[in-house]
């Protein structure tokens, strides 16, 4: 174990008495370094610790968090898409935009299917929602050249919003169509080629599992699973089964072994790998277990997101955060406020704390860290 865990602390860093274990570890697990790869990682791993000497992730969330600055105008504290929505779901990709606005995005946009979209639109006028996406029932009578037609209109429709969003939430809620997932494949080809960062959820986890090349090296990519996620990607990627007794060292190499894509491991402490370090959030949380709560984690991961490349683009690079990789960054804040907001809503309404619950949370908890004035 080479990650130390502070009790009840935000997020824990890698002690500094462990990095050499870490080194060798990395030396015998993913073999073929070079010594400046070695002193570039070394290098990096210092950076994610606060000059306190223990980061937290509280410390993070605040120095990422954008002060609310009047001359900034609409658009400019982030513009979020979330890429979900079917006829089984319409929860999960309302739950990830509307959080992606409750914690201080200006626009959030919901691109999913028509029967998802009036049903989406009718939970919150806030959301911008864009009824494009075709299930395979809708168009059971077209032939090939028409879905090739439709797959193309689909396309074109996202591409005219595409390249104004900050980030996209590839997933929550999305369904297992063929048909659909395959259109949703080309649409993430699409924003790579852009270079728009992604966070990839549910099923578009399913997606990326049978498909690795869709995120494979790509370094705005971030893919948040759950534990049947996780041990889909293990036995994909890695092919065998998860680890428990070593699960810093396989994130790490999972990461890896998908380019440096970051990784968020949701579970009791949530751990995150970008393939050059580990972090793991443990502040406490919740102890309900409602569905929902992870489309709320990956509505604040692309925020956060956003606001650390934005962070970082304005700052010198001399300081420990604006070093550290804004997906990290990202992931880290995100699973911290996801927690207190659980936190506090478990408080009020303990065993019928629902998902709504902790999204009414989630400007409180973001305000006890960040006051707006
Ligand atoms: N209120 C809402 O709208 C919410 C909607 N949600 C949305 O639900 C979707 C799935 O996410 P989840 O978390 O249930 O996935 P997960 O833990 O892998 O599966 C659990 C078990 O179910 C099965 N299974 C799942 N989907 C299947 C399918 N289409 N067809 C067949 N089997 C399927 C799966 O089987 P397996 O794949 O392991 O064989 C496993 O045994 C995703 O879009 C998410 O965003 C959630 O965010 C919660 C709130
Ligand atoms: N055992 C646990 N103890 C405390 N917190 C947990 C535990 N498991 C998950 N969490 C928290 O809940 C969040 C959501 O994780 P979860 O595993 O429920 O995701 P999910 O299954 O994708 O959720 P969803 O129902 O939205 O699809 C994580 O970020 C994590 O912080
Ligand atoms: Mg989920």
């Amino acid at each position: 174990m080479f990650v130390k865990h502070g009790v009840n602390s935000g997020f824990s860093s890698l002690a500094s008495s462990a990095v050499l274990r870490r080194q060798q570890f990395l030396i015998r697990s993913l073999g073929g370094h070079s010594v400046s790869d070695i002193t570039h990682q070394k290098k990096r791993m210092e950076a994610v610790k606060c000059s306190s000497g223990g980061a937290d992730a509280e410390c993070v969330l605040r120095a990422i968090t954008p002060s609310l600055d009047p001359k900034r105008h609409k658009g400019q504290a982030g513009k979020i898409a979330v890429i979900g929505g079917c006829r089984e779901y319409t929860g999960a990709p309302y739950f990830a935009a509307i959080s992606a606005l409750k914690i201080g995005a200006d626009l959030s946009h919901v691109f999913c299917t028509q029967g998802a979209a009036t049903v989406i639109k009718s939970y919150s006028p806030e959301l911008i929602v864009h009824p494009i996406l075709e299930e395979s029932y809708s168009i059971s009578d077209v032939d090939e050249e028409g879905r090739r037609q439709i797959t193309k209109k689909i396309l074109s429709e996202f591409d005219k919003w595409m390249e104004r969003f900050d980030c996209l939430v590839i997933g929550p809620g999305l369904g297992r169509d063929p048909f659909l997932l395959e259109c949703v494949s080309k649409i993430m080809t699409h924003a790579r080629e852009s270079n728009v960062p992604m966070v990839v959820d549910g099923d578009g986890l399913f997606l990326v599992t049978n498909c690795i090349e869709l995120v494979s090296g790509y370094h705005l990519a971030v893919l948040t699973p759950n534990v049947n996620e996780y041990k889909r990607l293990v036995q994909k990627v890695l092919g065998g089964d998860v680890d428990d007794q070593n699960t810093h060292e396989e994130l790490l190499s999972l990461s890896k072994q998908i380019g440096g894509v970051t990784i968020l491991r949701k579970g009791k402490s949530d751990l995150i790998s970008d393939g050059e370090i580990v972090q793991s959030v443990s502040i406490y949380g919740s102890p309900r277990r409602c569905g929902g709560q992870g489309d709320i984690l990956s509505g604040s991961v692309a925020v956060f997101l956003s606001w650390a490349r934005q962070h970082i683009s304005a700052t010198e690079r001399e300081s420990t955060i604006s070093r550290t990789n804004p997906t990290v960054l990202g992931c880290i804040a995100g699973s911290a406020l996801l927690r207190k907001a659980a936190a506090l809503a478990f408080e009020h309404k303990k065993r019928s704390t629902l998902t709504t619950d902790i999204i009414e949370h989630l400007g409180q908890s973001l305000e006890a860290l960040c006051p707006a004035s």
